[in-house]
């Protein structure tokens, strides 16, 4: 994991641990034996760090993190490079993150590529830099640069590194040769001044105002989270403690973050986000499937998402032809790409010279022979099937054989735009704002107004899903969407369901049908863009949204026609029916084969919804409130819906014992987390870890060695969890509320008598449990 050699007189340290050389136990052993071995070799004069293949350690190995922590800690290596008495140089290339970059400011010496990154993206995960880095790099770099770093998690490039004072020098060419170079150019050089432990914070006078701006902003910019928040105590505590108790905070803090259901969730979406990239199709896959050249593209449609998709494409620096039907929208429509592309530039997301560029890759165009040699078109005109049909016709005509002709369609059936290419044709649903959201996919939609008509005000569900985490409300989001979109799709529904939609509709296609959308947009209230929808905004595309009381009166009176009686929904039944209907439509897109993973689901609110992260998407929060409860609020909410629309037949048939919902739980990926490994510790314990393992068939199986200590993590469904004493035989049980599971003891160890029990509570339904088995007595404890 750690190859050492000796070059010349400096003895090469190389991380060996593909893909990204992460700082697993077996890396943080081998650092701290090279460390010893080199420190003892007389023949070495300076030692380097580095990493082999494409990285230096892009920080801790985060499948870690759901285990117990193992020696040597990464702050014990580091202390020990730290205390190094030849020049330790850390030579970066690739990317340098987390905990590597922790390892990089224990070394004395940092050099790196100019293409190499820097970062401590732990925040991201849930957690705070636990190896010292909150309390190292402010006496590096100062507390404005640590505390941005360290609360955004942004990397950084080698370039502003070195500008920070994180980087010693910027190296071109081999980087080993430069790193051998630099290292015996430091050789007797005094190392005193290089530990960065003996440092003071520069400009630790202005800390208090500098660290409360700090806190104002994360809790205002990451609302909801708790890492950000801790991250700034901690930094803190490099300039209010000594070096010593700031560590000592660190891990505290640390240690805290890692065991909340904020860093599990996190660190899911992580994995999650990687999971979904290997996609599978009944026709290919991620492996078979291969890339086909785009070069040229045309959008269709210059409205909200049209124009949108535009400044994404030309973001990437792709041509786009633009067409439109008029000549007045289509100046509209590069008006609006004008000043989204300036507003990108401003916000420092897209670098001035794309725009720049991008101003000779917009062609406007109202003739669709223009469109003949692109490679990609994207549609993105009304919701309405025949005109949808007509485009696809004239696309089909006049495009290359080989040209992909796409829909951005919200609701209608991508195999319905006949074509002689319907391998060519696919939807690509980007999400609005369309050049923002990292998503692009087919979804369900929610049902979110059902719960205005019952007498809910817009403004308080917005507000109760804000503070749950969603950075818009539901209405808040029609609004910016579009009322006139929503109002299109209804009527193309009823259209194919061979009905009209009127003031007394209540049901379509056999589902409850709201029309408090149809009377928003009667009176031309279509959202953001006629500065008018469920909220009024400073101006016509406006952003800033106040409450209307004209809304309600719009929403009252609906009511009233409807002989609607107003009731009172508390704020759980709010996130009850707006979260339980989202889960429930989960699992139907699941069952339905639309999605094969519950992660392409999570991943999809995640970066279409933005959906917090710290709740892991709705699968995964499913997965947390108990599978079993959510089954039974669903039902619940069916059962007792003022106006039944249909009867929850198939909720019941998912929600039996041996089909359905529980069957989801092995596909939620984290069902029970498992390992087995066993290890001596300084102090003489052995310490056994247990294995869990579910899969799909077998629902579950054990391995217990025998042990003295043994430690057992369970999250996902398994709700209760106890060691218990029965019939003298000892046993531990683990139930899902469905049924138990038990595992019997009688072949641990004979001398393993005394049992200790602890249980620590982490979030909602995860529980820890760990036991202790040791000693002659007799005694058994529970
Ligand atoms: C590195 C990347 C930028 C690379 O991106 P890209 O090339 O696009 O590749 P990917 O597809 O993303 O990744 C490839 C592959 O690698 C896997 N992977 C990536 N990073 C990691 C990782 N860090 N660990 C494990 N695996 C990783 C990834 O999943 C892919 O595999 P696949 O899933 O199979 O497809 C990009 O990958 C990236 O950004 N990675 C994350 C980088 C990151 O977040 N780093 C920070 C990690 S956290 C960290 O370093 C924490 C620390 O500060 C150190 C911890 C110290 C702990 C101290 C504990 C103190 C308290 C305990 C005391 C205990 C004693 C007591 O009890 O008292
Ligand atoms: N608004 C949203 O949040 C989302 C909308 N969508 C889908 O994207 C599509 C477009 O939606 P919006 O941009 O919101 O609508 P929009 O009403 O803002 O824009 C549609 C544009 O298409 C133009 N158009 C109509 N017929 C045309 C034709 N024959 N040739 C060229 N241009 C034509 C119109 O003039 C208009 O400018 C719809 O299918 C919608 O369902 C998908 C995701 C999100």
């Amino acid at each position: 994991m750690v190859d050492y050699s000796v070059k010349g007189q400096v003895a090469l340290l190389e991380v060996n641990n593909p893909p990204v050389n992460a700082l697993s136990t077996a890396v943080r052993t081998g650092l701290r034996d090279g460390i010893a071995k080199a420190s003892k070799d007389p023949k070495v004069k300076a030692i380097i760090i580095c990493g082999k293949g494409q990285t230096f350690p892009a920080g801790a190995d985060i499948r870690e993190f759901g285990q117990p922590p193992r020696a040597p800690w990464l702050i014990e290596v580091g202390d020990s490079i730290e205390a190094s008495l030849k020049p330790v140089v850390a030579a970066i290339h690739g990317t340098c993150l987390g905990g590597g970059l922790e390892v990089s400011l224990f070394c004395h010496y940092r050099i790196a590529v100019k293409s190499a990154r820097v970062g401590f993206p732990e925040v991201n995960l849930g957690l705070l830099p636990g190896a010292a880095g909150t309390q190292r790099l402010p006496r590096l770099v100062g507390l404005p640069v640590a505390l941005d770093m360290i609360t955004s998690g942004r990397h950084v490039t080698a370039l502003d590194a070195k500008k920070y004072g994180i980087l010693d020098e910027l190296v071109a060419g081999d980087l080993i040769n430069a790193a051998i170079k630099y290292a015996m150019s430091v050789v007797g050089k005094p190392l005193m001044e290089r530990r960065l432990r003996y440092k003071q914070v520069p400009g630790a006078d202005k800390a208090r105002e500098v660290c409360e701006a700090a806190m104002a902003q994360v809790k205002r910019k990451y609302k909801g989270y708790e890492a950000p928040v801790e991250c700034v105590r901690a930094v803190r505590a490099s300039v209010d403690l000594p070096y010593a108790d700031g560590i000592r905070m660190e891990s505290e803090l640390f240690k805290q973050l890692n065991a909340s259901g904020q860093a599990r969730a996190q660190q899911y979406a992580f994995f999650a986000e990687r999971t979904v990239s290997r996609w599978s199709m009944p026709n290919g896959s991620y492996r078979t499937a291969k890339a086909l050249p785009v070069k040229t593209t045309a959008v269709l449609g210059a409205g909200t998402m049209g124009t949108g998709i535009a400044v994404c494409l030309l973001s990437a620096g792709l041509p786009v032809i633009l067409l439109e039907q008029n000549e007045k929208l289509l100046q509209n429509g590069l008006r609006t790409i004008k000043a989204l592309m300036e507003g990108s530039v401003k916000l420092g997301k897209v670098p001035m010279e794309v725009a720049q560029k991008a101003t000779t890759l917009l062609k406007p165009t109202l003739n669709y022979e223009d469109l003949k040699d692109v490679d990609l078109v994207i549609e993105a005109v009304f919701e309405n099937l025949k005109l949808k049909r007509e485009v696809f016709g004239k696309l089909d005509k006049i495009c290359k054989p080989s040209a992909l002709l796409c829909s951005n369609t919200s609701t209608l059936d991508i195999d319905l735009a006949a074509t002689s290419r319907p391998d060519k044709v696919a939807g690509m649903h980007f999400f609005a704002p369309a050049y923002h959201m990292r998503l692009l996919e087919n979804i369900y939609g929610t049902k979110t107004s059902f719960m205005v008509e019952e007498g809910a005000n817009p403004y308080e569900i917005d507000q109760i899903m804000e503070d749950l985490g969603m950075p818009m409300g539901p209405f808040k989001v029609r609004d910016l969407s579009g009322i006139d979109i929503g109002w299109r799709i209804t009527q193309e529904v009823a259209k194919s369901l061979g009905t009209t939609i009127t003031k007394e509709t209540k049901y379509l296609g056999g589902e409850r049908y709201c029309g408090i959308g149809d009377d928003l947009y009667e009176k031309g209230r279509h959202g953001r863009k006629t500065g008018l929808g469920f909220y009024k905004y400073e101006k016509k595309g406006g952003k800033i949204s106040t409450p209307d009381p004209d809304a309600l009166d719009i929403i009252e009176a609906y009511r009233q026609r409807r002989g609607i009686v107003k009731c009172k929904i508390s704020s759980q039944e709010v996130i009850e029916r707006q979260m339980y209907s989202s889960i429930n439509e989960g699992f139907k897109i699941l069952e339905e084969g639309i999605c094969t993973r519950p992660e392409d689901i999570d991943i999809s609110w995640l970066y279409g919804f933005t959906f917090p992260k710290y709740l892991g998407g709705p699968m995964f929060y499913a997965s947390r409130i108990g599978l079993q409860k959510v089954y039974e609020r669903i039902c619940y909410y069916h059962e007792n819906f003022p106006l039944k629309q249909r009867d929850c037949k198939d909720l019941r048939r998912r929600g039996s014992s041996t089909s359905g919902v529980y069957t989801m739980y092995p596909a939620l990926g984290v069902v029970i987390n498992s390992y087995c490994d066993m290890t001596t510790d300084g102090g003489g314990w052995t310490w056994v870890f247990w294995e869990v393992a579910v899969d799909a068939a077998t629902r579950c199986c054990w391995r217990s060695p025998p042990f003295f200590y043994g430690y057992v993590e369970v999250y996902g469904y398994v709700e209760v969890c106890r060691l218990c004493r029965g019939n003298d035989n000892l046993h531990l049980l683990l139930s899902n509320g469905e049924s138990e599971m038990r595992f019997d003891m009688e072949d641990f160890n004979n001398n393993t008598r005394y049992l200790q029990y602890t249980t620590f509570t982490v979030g909602n339904e995860t529980s820890r449990y760990l036991a202790t088995l040791s000693g002659p007595s007799g005694n058994v404890g529970t």
